[in-house]
This record gives C-alpha cells, structure tokens and sequence, in this order.
C-alpha cells in the first residue's frame, strides 16, 4: 500500500471537479483527482452524456433534412453519425486527460476511491499497487448512474442510456420507458434517424411542469415523426424471443398490452453514484434518495468535505456542477458570497427536434403564483430564420407581469432554442422588463429576433 498526502482530494472527474483541479492548483495547493475508469475522463457530460447525445441528434437533423427513405440507407447514416459521435468523444476525452495530467499542480490517479476515514481515502487501481490518500479537503464529483426499475424476464435487448450509446446498429423498432429528458431527446433522435419509436410513461402525460398548450404542441410534432406514446402505463416483463424481444406493458386500468421490438430503453431517471464510496467511514450524510446533503454552500456535515454536482442532489445538468465550482470558488478564496440561493432563473433545453427551452415560470405557473399576466405566443413558423433552417414547427411563449412588465417565465419550442433561452435568462436576472427585449436590435436573419415579434404580442 502506497501512502501519499495532497491539500486537495477531487473524487470523481466531473464538470465542477474538472474546474476546480486546475484553479486549486493554480492557487499553489496540491491536488489529486481520482477517476475510477479509463473510459470517463472528462466525466458524464463528456463520454456518455450531453456530447454524444446532442452529436447523434445534430447529426439526424442533418439526414431528415436530405430526407432518406429506404431503412438500410437510414442506418447506414446512423452509423456514419455513431462514428462521428466516437470520434468527437475520443477526442474530448483524450483532451480532458491531458489538461489534469499534464498540468504540473495535478496527481491525476485512475482507480475507484471509497473513504476509510474522514480524511482517508482507499483507491483501488486496476493493475497498480492501492494507494492510502490523505486529504486537507476533499471534494466529492461522483455523478449520477441510471436507475432501472425492476421488471421480470430475460432480456439482452435491454439498455440504458449508457449502454445504448455503445450501439451502432440502428434498431428498427424501439420502446423508450421514461419521457422526460433522456427519453424524450432518444425518442425524438432516433425517430428521426427511422426507428419506430414507442414511449411507455407511467404518468397521465410528459413535461409536467410545461403548459398544456405547449405540451400539445410537442407531442404532436413528435407523433408526427411516428412516436407513439403510451402514458399511464408501465413495463412489466421483458423476453427474448426468436424476433426480438416482447415487452408486456400494464396500463393503469389493469389491462396488458404486448409489444415487439428490438432494443427497450429505460429512461427512468439517475441515481447518486455514491455505492462504493463508503460515505459512512467519513460519516457523511445522504438523504433518503441517497443524494449527499449538502448546505447552501456545498458543504457536508463534515466540514472539510464537499460534494459538487448530480450527486449533491441539485439539479442535474453540467452547467449546475460548473456553478457548483463557483461557489466552492467563492468560499475558499473569495468574499463567500456566492450559494445555490444566488440561482435565479435556470435556463433548460430538451434537445428534442425542435428544441424546447424554457427558463422562469409556466402560465399555469404564474396564475397559481398569484401574478396578473400578459401571455405572448407566436408559431414557430414567425421566424424567418427558422424558415431558412427548414424547422417552423413549434411554439413560443413568454408570460410579463402586467404591473411592473419582468418577464416571469419564458418556454420556446422551436430551431435554436437552447440559444435563445440564455438571453432571455439573461434579462430576468438583470431585472429587465419584456420592452427591452422587445427593442433591442437583433442579427438577422436570426432566432434570436423572434424575441422582437414575441413581446411584440404583449
Ligand atoms: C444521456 C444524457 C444526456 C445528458 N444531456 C445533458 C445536456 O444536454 N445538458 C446538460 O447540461 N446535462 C446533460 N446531462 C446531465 C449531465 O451529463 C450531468 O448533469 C453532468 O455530467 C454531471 O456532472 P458531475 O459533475 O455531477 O459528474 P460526472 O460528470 O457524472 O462525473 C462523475 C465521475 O465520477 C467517477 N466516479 C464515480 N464514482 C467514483 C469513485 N468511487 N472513484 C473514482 N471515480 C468515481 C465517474 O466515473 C465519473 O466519471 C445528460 C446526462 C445524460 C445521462
Ligand atoms: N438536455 C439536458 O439538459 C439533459 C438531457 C438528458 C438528461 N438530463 C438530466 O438527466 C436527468 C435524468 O434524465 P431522465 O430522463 O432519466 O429522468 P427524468 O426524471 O427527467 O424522467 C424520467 C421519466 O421516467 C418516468 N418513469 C419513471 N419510472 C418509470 C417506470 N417504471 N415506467 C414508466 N415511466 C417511468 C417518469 O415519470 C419521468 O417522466 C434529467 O432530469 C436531467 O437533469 C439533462
């Protein structure tokens, strides 16, 4: 057993973990980031999450567009993406190794950490000698994994999103359980792409927290692609069969249905990645789902331990693990202002075709919070821009507050959404009303001058 001392023990190679390595070490400390597999340098985001994702889906946009017919030509074009999705990975990866391992502050150690005390920790390497680290501070970035529900059967057709990844051939017939961001985005890329898709949801709808008006207006976009949606309806069992698999889905009323297809998706959420951790050697403390609590500035119970990212149990999108890094920033080497109370307005996007981005309150949303509201809503057909893009499906909406004119809450369904929102978001925090949105002079041709017409509507 080696023994080696560093100020700061990163555990996990996250987007928040990766960040504040290189700043800590520029500080003068010491610093050992410890990633358990090979394959995950640069973390979720970069190997089995929002990258490769948002790469298939680019590229299905790109093969609907020359609209392809026959199903051999549609999964040779999946697999050219799939290979271009590799390649990008690979690449981002080996890029994500080299800023840690060459940077002369950072111990980069793959193995798998777990805690032997608060301030020791164990990591197991594959074909080395173990290692006993011992910590000034320890930061904990271990992320999220999938988590399955049970269902009865034998089935090798089963994946999540991970294992879904690493498959190149393009299915012909798919279940998704789960519509929500995983499930949505696999649905709409890979009906895209020409698989026939069927969604298994066990509640009455998808996106809850959307209004109705938009909810409709993404599923039939999404019908009109050939998904089929099943909602109040959960899987039972899973068997293999000659053909494929057969999957036997339980509505809410009792009844059964069966359904053939060749690969099942579960997309039913993710867990905290904390299993191997030990976290009771270190005596920290996880909720009831497992999450590490954490206060307001990322701390444990344990005070010199920290937890950034899914696994602190925040919201669970890479951009919150990087303002993780900022307020951890803020709290050894600056004023100590900064906490997850400073998060106003968190923009989202479904990476679905179009894309559906929202930041603030729903309509619904602010009628129950007791606002008077103005309601802006134009077709994403208004935008020349989306037009060119050939994407004039959608629906944008903006909700003011009739006295003072703030924007409370904005959702836009339509090409380059994700981009968009980040203005909006922008205003909202800076205290701007929807006139200044309104007024402002766009680019053009661009989405972003919808903002022009949409508060326009108010
Ligand atoms: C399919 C998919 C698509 C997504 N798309 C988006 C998107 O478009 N936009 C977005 O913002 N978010 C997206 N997300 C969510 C986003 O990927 C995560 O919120 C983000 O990556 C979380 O980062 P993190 O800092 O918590 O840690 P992670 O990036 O999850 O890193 C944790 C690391 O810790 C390592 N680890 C775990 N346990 C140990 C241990 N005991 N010892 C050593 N190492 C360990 C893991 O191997 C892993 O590399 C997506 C997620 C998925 C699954
Ligand atoms: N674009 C992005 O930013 C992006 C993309 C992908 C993932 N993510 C992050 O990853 C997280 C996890 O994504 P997710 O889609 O797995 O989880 P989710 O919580 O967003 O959705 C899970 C869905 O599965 C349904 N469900 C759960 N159990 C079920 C069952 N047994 N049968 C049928 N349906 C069931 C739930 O009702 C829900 O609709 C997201 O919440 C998000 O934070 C973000």
């Amino acid at each position: 057993m080696i023994n080696q001392q560093t100020d700061a023990l990163i555990i996990g190679f996250g987007k928040g973990g990766k960040t504040l390595a290189p700043f800590l070490a520029n500080k003068g400390w010491t610093v050992t980031v410890v990633e358990q597999s090979s394959t995950m340098y640069g973390g979720t985001c970069i190997n089995i999450g929002c990258i490769p994702t948002k790469a298939l889906v680019h590229s299905a946009e790109q093969v609907s567009a020359q609209e392809t017919s026959d199903f051999a030509s549609k999964a040779r074009a999946f697999k050219e993406a799939w290979n271009f999705k590799e390649e990008l990975v690979s690449l981002l990866r080996s890029k994500n190794h080299d800023n840690l391992a060459n940077h002369p502050g950072i111990n980069l150690i793959t193995g798998q950490a777990s805690f032997v005390s608060p301030h020791e920790v164990l990591v197991e390497r594959l074909d080395r000698e173990s290692l006993i680290i011992t910590a000034k501070h320890i930061f904990i970035n271990t992320g999220a994994i999938p988590f399955m529900p049970t269902t009865t059967g034998d089935s090798n057709h089963i994946y999540n999103s991970t294992t879904l990844l690493e498959m190149s051939e393009l299915p012909r017939r798919m279940a998704i359980v789960g519509s929500g961001f995983i499930g949505l985005e696999f649905a709409s890329m890979y009906a895209t792409f020409g698989t026939e898709v069927t969604v298994v949801e066990k509640g009455a709808d998808f996106l809850k927290r959307e209004d109705k008006d938009i909810r409709k207006e993404i599923q039939s976009i999404l019908e009109a692609k050939g998904i089929r949606f099943l909602f109040s309806s959960k899987v039972e069992s899973v068997q293999d069969n000659i053909k494929g698999t057969t999957i036997t889905i339980r509505n809410e009323n009792g009844s059964t249905q069966e359904l053939d297809v060749d690969a099942v998706l579960f997309a039913t959420g993710r867990k905290p990645n904390t299993a191997n951790l030990a976290l009771e050697r270190a005596g920290v403390q996880v909720n009831d789902k497992g999450f590490i609590i954490v206060d307001d500035t990322l701390r444990t119970n344990v005070p010199h331990i920290w937890a950034i990212g899914d696994v602190n149990g925040g919201p669970q999108f890479t951009y919150i693990s990087l303002d993780d890094f900022r307020i951890i920033r803020s709290h050894l080497f600056g004023d100590k202002s900064r906490s997850r109370k400073d998060r106003k307005n968190i923009p989202t996007s479904v990476f679905i075709t179009p894309s559906l981005a929202k930041v603030g309150l729903t309509e619904e949303e602010a009628v129950q919070a007791g606002y008077r509201i103005k309601v802006a809503k134009l077709p994403g057909i208004a935008s020349p821009r989306a037009r060119i893009l050939k994407q004039t499906s959608g629906l944008f909406k903006a909700i003011v507050d009739e006295e003072t004119g703030y924007i409370l809450g904005c959702t836009l369904f339509g090409a380059e959404a994700a981009e968009i929102i980040n203005i909006v978001a922008l205003a909202m925090d800076t205290n701007q009303t929807y006139l200044d949105l309104r007024d402002r002079i766009y680019t053009h041709p661009s989405m972003t001058e919808i903002l022009n017409d949409l508060f326009s509507q108010i």
